[in-house]
């Protein structure tokens, strides 16, 4: 699936107030998707960015969502497009100034999640001080596994993701090593934009960046929890 229905069709979007089980189908809603950057020191350095005192915010549209069948399409503008392995919160209760303590309580379960990311127009953005959206926020930029159910992530705060090219290893990391651990950052989020049912916390990537190339066959996976395929192509 490319895209979302519930926008291309022109339909209302569902208005839930409490977490349901259409929850199973987050990437349907047309929810916020709100990613944290620069979480992981290792990736921070990597890419020879300061590590952050504070959470680095930005978003990306819905119709960043793909699924598993359906590819990842490299913008036409791109010629340096990375993978980015993280793992994903879906929201499944509304909150606003959450506590930290209470934190837990509105994720209603995880996604593998790829940010996927035009590093070139990333680092022009950067030098000209534009924001990220290009770069970010694309159709497509947003490849994400099934809903994984709550208890299937018994710590969040210590989860092993990792990213594969063409069978080569790229990614490995463990979310221990955030900077930024989940409590805080819903906390954190929760203060500046209300966090609602459905949306999606991408919680940055571990180091091991790099490009992708039309005809590259990613895989990425929780081990023993879940992992998913996703196709490279270019935009015609
Ligand atoms: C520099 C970045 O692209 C930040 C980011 O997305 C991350 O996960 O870190
Ligand atoms: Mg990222």
């Amino acid at each position: 699936m490319q895209g979302n229905p519930a926008l291309t069709e022109g339909q209302p979007l569902p208005r839930h107030t409490m977490a349901s089980r259409n929850l199973k189908r987050f990437w349907e809603w047309g929810r916020k998707i709100i990613c944290v950057g620069r979480n992981y020191a290792d990736h921070a350095k990597e890419l020879k960015n300061a590590v952050p005192t504070e959470p680095v915010l930005f978003l990306k549209s819905p119709s960043a969502y793909v699924k598993e069948g359906s590819p990842v399409v490299m913008p036409y503008y791109c010629n340096d497009l990375h993978h980015e392995v993280e793992l994903g919160l879906v929201i499944g209760k509304q909150g606003k100034d959450i506590a930290q303590s209470r934190a837990m309580e509105h994720v209603g379960g995880y996604a593998l999640c790829l940010d996927m990311t035009a590093r070139d127009t990333q680092d022009h953005c950067k030098k000209k001080g534009l924001p990220w959206t290009l770069a970010k926020a694309f159709d497509t930029s947003c490849p994400v596994s099934d809903l994984i159910p709550k208890e299937k992530i018994q710590d969040p705060g210590n989860v092993s993701i990792w990213l594969k090219v063409n069978g080569s290893l790229r990614q490995e990391g463990n979310t221990s090593a955030m900077i930024f651990p989940v409590p805080f950052l819903i906390s954190y989020i929760s203060k500046i934009i209300t966090l609602e049912e459905g949306d999606l916390i991408l919680t940055g990537t571990p180091a091991g960046v790099a490009s992708v190339q039309e005809h590259d066959e990613m895989e990425a996976g929780i081990n023993h929890v879940i992992s998913m395929k996703f196709k490279v192509e270019k935009q015609s």
